[in-house]
């Protein structure tokens, strides 16, 4: 895709406003630090793109803003046709997130923890959607069990459940795989695959696991300190790279190979 086009901002947006998410010019500064600086890019709906980047590379940065939780220094960004964070309260219901930093209440069990943030999106027939839930992600074994008694992997399958509980269009992950094992991770994959495919749902998801953003992703955004370092499929960024993996890719951008390797 052409970059430059994207990074221009608005202009060239979809007439029929069918991006799920578009940012133009987004900045961050905490102080002096340029957490993001100057990022554009436009999601479509019903992809998968992942979030790379190093650490402090900006990406939970730019979800949080996205989702509204952070006002960004400067920029714009529209999700779902809404401007965030002006008309965040016209499509928060509509969209969800998962951190593995956010933590739920320890002493409520996981079935109370579900409903609360059930009520909060007013979430039609509640018992039986966490039913639902409870199946889908196999939680049923600990679903009255309080949250701060799960082991890391049980509550990265929670903070899941409580993503999906109002069948988001839009779902932001940060890390959704952190701390799972290679199993379980590679189950929870295939529930986001399959959760997209049947919802026609958009994802964006930052992750450090470059094997998940290949399988999984459509596209890839690639931070370094704060700006976009390249955005492309998977494939074509490895073959710019002349890569046969992420990871290789990864490493070159992190270690400053980029002009000598992509250009
Ligand atoms: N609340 C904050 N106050 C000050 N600086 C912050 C704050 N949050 C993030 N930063 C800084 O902004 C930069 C981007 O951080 P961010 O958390 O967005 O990166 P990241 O790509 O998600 O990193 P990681 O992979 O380590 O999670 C870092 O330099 C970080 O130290």
């Amino acid at each position: 895709m052409d970059n430059g086009a994207v990074r221009s901002g608005f202009a060239e947006a979809d007439p029929k406003g069918s991006a799920a998410i578009e940012v133009a010019q987004l900045t961050k500064l905490y102080k002096t630090i340029r957490a993001v600086d100057d990022v554009s890019f436009r999601i479509a709906r019903g992809s998968i793109t992942g979030l790379l980047g190093g650490n402090g590379a900006g990406k939970t940065t730019t979800i949080a803003m996205i989702m509204g939780l952070v006002l960004p220094t400067s920029g714009r960004i529209r999700v779902l046709d809404c401007a965030i964070p002006e008309e965040s309260a016209r499509v928060l219901g509509r969209m969800n997130f998962e951190s593995p930093y956010v933590d739920m209440p320890m002493r409520l069990t996981v079935r109370q923890n579900l409903t609360i943030f059930g009520k909060l999106y007013a979430v039609k027939n509640l018992p039986a959607r966490i039913a639902q839930l409870a199946d889908d992600l196999d939680l049923g074994e600990f679903l009255d069990r309080p949250n701060g008694k799960l082991s890391a992997g049980q509550k990265t399958r929670v903070a899941l459940a409580k993503a999906l509980i109002n069948h988001p269009e839009l779902l932001l992950l940060d890390e959704p795989t952190a701390s799972l094992d290679p199993d379980t991770a590679d189950w929870v994959r295939q529930h986001l695959q399959d959760y997209r495919k049947e919802n026609g749902a958009t994802i964006l998801l930052a992750s450090h696991n470059m094997l998940e953003v290949e399988r999984l992703c459509d596209r890839v955004i690639i931070m370094k300190r704060g700006r976009i370092e390249d955005d492309d499929s998977p494939d074509k960024i490895m073959a710019r790279y002349n890569r046969a993996t992420l990871e290789e890719v990864f490493l070159d951008v992190a270690r400053g190979r980029v002009q000598e390797t992509a250009k």
